[in-house]
């Protein structure tokens, strides 16, 4: 049977609010949401970031009020980022391993303050831990080294998992790495520990502002595309998500995100795991300049492109901007 005008006219559905509610094909709600926090030394600090207007770094007692926010707002689970101080900065990272550092006190004054209201998710890599910037062990010819990384990056994640954290999501794109972290957290009396891995995440110009708002920027030496994926690659990603389910993630994220969706989409239709997308940084702080220099409505440019993601087949986004959008979505 042929659709064919006047038969068909697909705009009878469009032509009012009520209609277009009952064809829609996605929704977005803030359970979609993924909060991402950075956390900074001492006491009642708030710390704008100032490439990411509207976004700031909280002390630990400030947190717990945010993951208080992040409950009320509907959103479901927070991701804590530290801005390590300078002088705890070192060549292996070794802060990383601290029980007491920035991260796991944060863990433990949300789940204080929250407990199993809100999940929070714990990023395993060492950049903001070390001297040179880089996410792993550096040799002497300056490149990263994959299996003496994993062992550190295994102990990053158990001194979080005691501290607390729900998900272990690591970043780092070292291979070999989730099935070392499981391994461990089978081990380690956590065997109900979530791991996100950050399966497909690219060598990429969008992370500026991030690297600014934990302090690791400055002090990148080199770039990271002996472990970040090329971004004129697409199968590649594909084989990574393979490893990191064969090697027990609970869920993948690919990373950056617009700019990435047939990514996402292409994972979506070949595997059965949930699938986030990392709206980062730079992509933030694109909308907001874009929206200052009159390129659109904010508010309307942001929940279209968070739609993108949900019609690509995300479960989830991770956001700077899941505050905004939480408190859009529930009017
Ligand atoms: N591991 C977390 C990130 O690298 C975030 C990057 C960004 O938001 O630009
Ligand atoms: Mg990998």
């Amino acid at each position: 049977m042929s659709r064919s005008y006047p038969n068909t006219r697909l705009r009878r559905s469009r032509a009012s609010a009520w209609s277009r509610a009952m064809v829609r094909e996605n929704v977005l709600t803030p359970a979609d949401l993924i909060w991402p926090l950075f956390v900074t030394d001492g006491k009642g600090v708030e710390d704008p970031v100032a490439s990411l207007p509207g976004v700031s770094r909280w002390s630990v007692d400030n947190i717990a009020a945010r993951a208080k926010e992040a409950v009320q707002l509907g959103i479901p689970c927070i991701a804590l980022f530290p801005q390590t101080q300078l002088n705890l900065r070192s060549e292996d990272g070794a802060e990383a391993l601290n029980p007491d550092n920035l991260i796991c006190r944060a863990v433990r004054a949300v789940k204080d303050a929250c407990g199993d209201d809100i999940g929070v998710l714990t990023d395993v890599a060492l950049d903001p831990y070390t001297s040179h910037g880089q996410d792993g062990l550096v040799n002497a010819a300056g490149y990263v080294v994959n299996d003496d990384t994993v062992a550190v990056l295994v102990d990053q994640a158990i001194n979080q998992a005691e501290a607390g954290a729900d998900i272990i999501a690591p970043s780092d794109m070292m291979d070999g790495r989730v099935h070392a972290i499981r391994m461990a957290m089978e081990m380690n009396g956590h065997p109900n520990m979530q791991i996100m891995a950050y399966a497909a995440k690219y060598a990429s110009a969008f992370y500026g502002p991030f690297r600014d708002a934990v302090g690791s920027g400055g002090r990148l030496v080199g770039d990271k595309k002996t472990y970040q994926m090329d971004p004129a690659n697409g199968d590649e990603a594909l084989a990574e998500v393979a490893l990191d389910i064969a090697e027990g993630a609970d869920s993948v994220m690919v990373k950056p995100g617009l700019a990435y969706l047939d990514i996402i989409w292409r994972v979506r239709q070949r595997f059965e795991v949930p699938v986030y997308a990392y709206q980062v940084s730079g992509e933030y702080a694109l909308l907001e300049a874009g929206a200052t220099a009159g390129a659109g409505d904010r508010d309307a440019l942001l929940m279209e492109k968070l739609i993108a993601f949900k019609r690509a087949g995300c479960s989830g986004i991770l956001t700077y901007h899941a505050p905004v959008a939480a408190r859009l979505l529930n009017g």
